[in-house]
């Protein structure tokens, strides 16, 4: 019976003897001290050869290899540095480098490198002569030290790949023309850049010249091509043509994202004349170059989407604002939310709705739809297709703004949802050449809020910032998002940041002016009072006077004559005129033609006024 020994797994290289046809006999565990002696003296007799491992001769070859290769890698990289520090390369990214100071730089570390090569060829004449194999040594010592950093260096860089790297601050020519190459615009050799590169503000610019053949607008529909190229967000960068070349290009690209930041103050805050919204375009925002952007409005139609708290309330209050300072526009608002976005235009608004209130819009759309026919009426009578700003004069009709917003409110409305989107429909598409703009606003801009036919027609897109690529197609049509044009991607923090598509045929990213709370209290104020000079204001009831002149007919009731104490009496219960005395009625009647005279009431002559004067009034107004 043979007995065989074999090493047993787990058991730490205890012999466990075996015979065949029985199960393993594990010994009794020896005292810790005897098995290690065990151990050793196994271990003693295994030869030399397998305890030293020694490379077979193939191996050797292949690592001697190895290391002269990376040896070889690794001088040329401290060559490159070591060029790179001459050149003083790094000073040229720095945008306060003057070329004076990089000229300096250079000089100071050519001195330096010519004071150093003398010492160190006198270093290596004089060890090659006191013992040349020591220096061969010492040569092939350093060579192994180069070749395990520059490994030790690929192995860092391989873990943790930086990608490709972006074009930085202030890149060389070569650089750009790759960018643009690498945007799918040309070869690399039939790029140009036409100039230096040049520092411009927070941001670098240059003027390329594509390859020929290949024009500037090609380039313009490639900017994701080219921010992606760069290394940059979309709203980094800006592609211009240069006039008088169609196949240059002006390249602008910021360091930081400039949708960032402070907000930017709207020019209709310092302005006081009144605005004429035939004529003028409505200043909106700045595109990422901080240039200003604005757009026409006769003929047009507004569709504002983004999630709740982007900024489209204030995205709103460019067009609203605007069109209240230009005193003959009639406002049509419309607040699906039932808050106090709108509050402010209501004093100056011909027709309101401060509710979701489906039946009140209805009413309000079908209105809207008599006065179109209307206006068609009288441009057929004079021969006139639409209505341009001097036939709007010649015929008395006025720029009429409809501003909806949270649509969603009112076209998701189950009963009448569907009449309300044809009715807007129909509005939008004829409304346009009589006149009539229609302008909506939804923080849930999906295809049930806008039906795409609607929104097709709807030429002016604003989408700022949504939850999802589909909703900014919503805003933008179908495909912007993987065209790049993605309001999902803008950063939540960057409120008023969208992109817009006005003007032009590619959405803008952009930002727009800030119009807060205040600003929209202060410019409606202007617009109140630039309708009153303009006898242009509305007969509503959000106006104070109106509303005094309608409680005091009220408080008449059906006397033709009352003393002002019983017209207070009665007018007290009121709501805003429980505490009025006599003389506050009659300073705020009296700006509307409203004045007081001595009555005589069943023979007692006293201070009062006339139901009449009241009913003029109100005409007037
Ligand atoms: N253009 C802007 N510049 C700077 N800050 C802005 C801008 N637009 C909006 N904000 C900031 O974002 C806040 C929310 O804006 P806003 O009320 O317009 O959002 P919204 O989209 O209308 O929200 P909701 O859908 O809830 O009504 C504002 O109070 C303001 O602080």
């Amino acid at each position: 019976m043979t007995e065989q020994a074999i090493e047993h797994e787990g058991q730490g290289g205890v012999i466990v003897p075996i015979r065949p046809g029985l199960e393993p006999v594990h010994p009794t565990p020896a005292p810790p001290r005897v098995r290690s002696l065990r151990t050793v003296r196994e271990r003693s007799q295994i030869p030399l050869r397998r305890l030293v491992r020694v490379r077979p001769r193939r191996e050797q070859v292949h690592a001697l290899a190895r290391h002269t290769g990376y040896g070889v890698l690794g001088v040329a990289r401290a060559g490159g540095a070591y060029w790179r520090w001459v050149t003083a390369s790094e000073y040229a990214t720095n945008p306060k480098a003057t070329p004076d100071l990089i000229e300096q730089v250079r000089l100071r570390r050519r001195r330096t490198s010519y004071a150093l090569l003398p010492i160190l060829t006198a270093a290596a004449v004089a060890g090659w002569t006191w013992s040349w194999p020591l220096l061969v040594l010492l040569i092939l010592g350093g060579l192994a030290g180069v070749s395990a950093v520059e490994q030790a260096v690929r192995r860092g860089t391989l873990d943790k790949d930086p990608g490709h790297e972006t074009l930085g601050q202030h890149p060389a020519g070569k650089a750009v023309r790759r960018a643009v190459a690498n945007a799918g615009l040309g070869k690399l050799d039939d790029v140009r850049v036409i100039g230096p590169v040049v520092r411009d503000g927070a941001a670098w610019t240059a003027v390329v010249e594509l390859p020929p053949g290949v024009p500037a607008v090609k380039a313009m529909r490639r900017q994701v091509e080219l921010a992606a190229a760069a290394g940059v967000d979309l709203a980094q960068l800006v592609v211009d043509p240069v006039p008088g070349h169609a196949g240059r290009i002006t390249l602008w690209v910021a360091d930081d994202d400039p949708l960032a930041g402070e907000a930017i103050v709207s020019p209709l805050l310092g302005r006081m004349p009144p605005f004429d919204a035939w004529r003028e375009k409505i200043p909106v925002g700045v595109d990422v170059r901080g240039r200003p952007i604005s757009f026409a409005l006769p003929e047009r139609s507004l569709l504002t989407g983004g999630e709740p708290g982007a900024g489209k309330s204030v995205a709103a209050n460019n067009l609203l604002c605007a069109v209240a300072l230009d005193p003959h526009v009639r406002l049509w608002p419309i607040d699906g939310k039932g808050g106090s976005d709108l509050l402010d235009y209501e004093p100056i608004a011909e027709r309101f709705v401060g509710e979701p209130d489906v039946a009140a819009v209805l009413e309000l759309l079908a209105n809207l739809q008599d006065e179109m026919a209307d206006r068609y009426r009288k441009l057929k009578a004079v021969g006139e297709r639409k209505v341009t700003g001097e036939i709007a004069e010649e015929l008395g009709i006025r720029l009429l703004v409809l501003h909806i917003d949270e649509l969603q409110a009112f076209t998701c409305d189950e009963q009448h949802g569907k009449r309300l989107v044809a009715m807007l429909w129909d509005l939008v598409s004829r409304g346009r050449a009589s006149g009539i703009v229609v302008s909506g606003a939804t923080q849930r801009p999906s295809a049930d809020v806008v039906p795409t036919r609607l929104r097709d027609i709807l030429s002016i897109r604003w989408a700022l910032r949504c939850t999802t690529p589909q909703a900014s197609d919503t805003i933008l049509g179908q495909g912007r998002a993987t065209s790049g044009y993605n309001a999902a991607t803008l950063d939540p923090t960057q409120r008023g940041a969208g992109f817009l598509l006005a003007e032009g045929s590619m959405p803008v990213p952009m930002r727009a002016y800030f119009l807060g709370d205040n600003d929209v209290t202060a410019l409606t104020r202007r617009a109140y009072r630039l309708r009153e000079a303009a006898g242009t204001l509305p007969a509503s009831d959000a106006r104070p006077g109106v509303r005094l002149l309608k409680a005091l007919l009220t408080a008449f009731g059906e006397r033709d004559r009352m003393w002002t104490t019983d017209l207070l009496a009665e007018l007290a219960p009121q709501p805003g005129y429980a505490d009025w005395d006599p003389s506050r009625l009659s300073a705020e009647l009296r700006p509307l033609g409203v004045a007081p005279a001595q009555l005589a009431i069943e023979g007692v002559n006293r201070n009062g006024y006339r139901r009449g004067d009241v009913l003029r009034a109100l005409e007037r107004a």
